[in-house]
């Protein structure tokens, strides 16, 4: 019969995660460590997962941020491990960059910066060279201009509201957007049809959509030309949603002023009119601790409890504990799943207390609370029922 010990859960950082969201793992309870090996869980940040060797170890992975395709989601799907992030989490801190991104490039700041740089001579001769100099870097302000914002979720819900207080007009386009992110956006914004329709009218585009197949090279060369002269592109998204050969293309015959993105690259590096950043949106104090305690509590309810909140492959589920003995089982979206489980447990005589059971695509999840302990050999024949990824016996550990 399984134990009702304390199990010592073993946490793998893989990039460094905010020592506020870490201390919740209590250290009677977790071992956390940059070098654990056979780990439960693994939290991350940007570091790429797509090669590594997952320990089989591994039951959940939490991504302490938005983005998570530096994480192999469908080879998870196949074990059955969630891939938490933290939604909104880090929000402001893009937004408040990308508003700097803009004031940067229309006000050429840059470029600026470089040439006081380059200035010498006593204060006279400084002040000289300045007023003459200025003219090259007059820009433009943003009241009344527009911008377009590509993605309306957590970030670009911000950027549109910061923006429409600037004074700026906003239109977006995001055709998945979620019932959510529809009531909590201004009525302000206006809708684009198409992308080409949000191009045509917008003198500033800023894009804020994940990193998928469907929007690999989102901006391509006919969407560039598309584009109005001079418009000044942000990216805070990822590299992988611009053709680069395209941006630089758009910046030769002028339809791009300025490329802004947080992802130095080796084509753009050093040209005069792209202007990148360190991948700093998410680099604030406020958004690394966010991050960090948000996926820490969904991970440590997901290893004691089963629960699932804010994973990216899994349906969100919850239950309170009603009895001692749990199981969580991740299995295949496929039917009669809830009928093999509850007749496994029926035949070693186990009673049901409650059940609760959510499937989001290809995935399903079924918690099961029985008022007895579960016998190893039910929690084996469940293991082998075809479409069962895993199975967990969670017991409440015995004080
Ligand atoms: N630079 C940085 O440090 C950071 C970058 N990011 C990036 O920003 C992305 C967005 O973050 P959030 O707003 O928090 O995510 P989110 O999931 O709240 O919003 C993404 C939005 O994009 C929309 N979308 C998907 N495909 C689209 C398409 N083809 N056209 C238009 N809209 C589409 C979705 O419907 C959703 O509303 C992340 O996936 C990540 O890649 C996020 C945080 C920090
Ligand atoms: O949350 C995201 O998607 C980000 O891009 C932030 O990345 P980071 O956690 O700063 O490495």
């Amino acid at each position: 019969m399984p134990e009702r010990a304390h199990k010592i859960f073993r946490i793998l950082t893989l990039n460094q995660i905010s020592p506020l969201g870490l201390k919740l793992f209590s250290s009677s309870h977790y071992k956390v460590g940059s070098d654990t090996t056979e780990p439960d869980a693994i939290l991350v940040r940007s570091h790429n997962m797509l090669d590594m060797d997952i320990p089989p170890s591994v039951k959940a992975i939490g991504r302490a941020g938005a983005g998570t395709n530096n994480v192999p989601v469908s080879a998870m799907n196949l074990r059955g491990v969630p891939v938490f992030n933290a939604p909104g989490a880090n929000a402001n801190a893009v937004k408040e960059l990308v508003l700097a991104g803009l004031l940067i490039a229309s006000r050429n700041l840059i470029p600026a910066i470089h040439f006081t740089e380059k200035l010498e001579g006593d204060n006279e001769t400084l002040n000289r060279l300045s007023e003459n100099g200025k003219k090259q870097f007059a820009g433009i302000e943003l009241p009344r201009r527009t911008l377009g914002i590509i993605g309306l979720g957590a970030i670009g819900r911000l950027v549109a509201d910061a923006a429409l207080r600037l004074g700026m007009k906003v239109m977006g386009y995001d055709p998945n957007i979620t019932v959510d992110a529809a009531w909590n956006l201004s009525s302000e914004v206006k809708r684009a049809e198409s992308i080409e329709d949000l191009l045509r009218n917008s003198e500033f585009v800023t894009l804020h959509v994940p990193l998928l197949d469907s929007t690999r090279h989102l901006v391509n060369r006919q969407v560039v030309q598309s584009m109005r002269n001079s418009t000044i592109l942000l990216n805070f998204s990822r590299d992988g949603i611009v053709d680069e050969n395209a941006v630089l293309e758009g910046i030769e015959m002028g339809k791009i002023k300025y490329y802004v993105s947080d992802f130095p690259s080796e084509k753009l590096q050093h040209h005069a009119r792209v202007i990148t950043l360190p991948h700093l949106g998410a680099s604030t104090q406020e958004a690394e601790e966010n991050c960090a305690v948000m996926v820490t509590k969904q991970v440590i309810d997901y290893l004691e409890n089963g629960g699932i909140t804010n994973a990216v492959n899994f349906p969100n589920i919850t239950m309170e504990r009603e009895s001692p003995y749990r199981l969580a089982v991740a299995n295949a979206n496929v039917p009669n799943m809830v009928g093999q489980i509850s007749t496994a447990m029926a035949k070693a005589g186990l009673n049901i207390h409650t059940m609760g059971n959510k499937s989001r695509g290809e995935m399903a999840y079924t918690l099961v609370d029985v008022d007895s302990p579960v016998p190893q050999e039910t929690i084996d024949e469940i293991a082998a029922i075809k479409g069962v990824l895993n199975v967990r016996y969670l017991p409440v550990p015995a004080k």
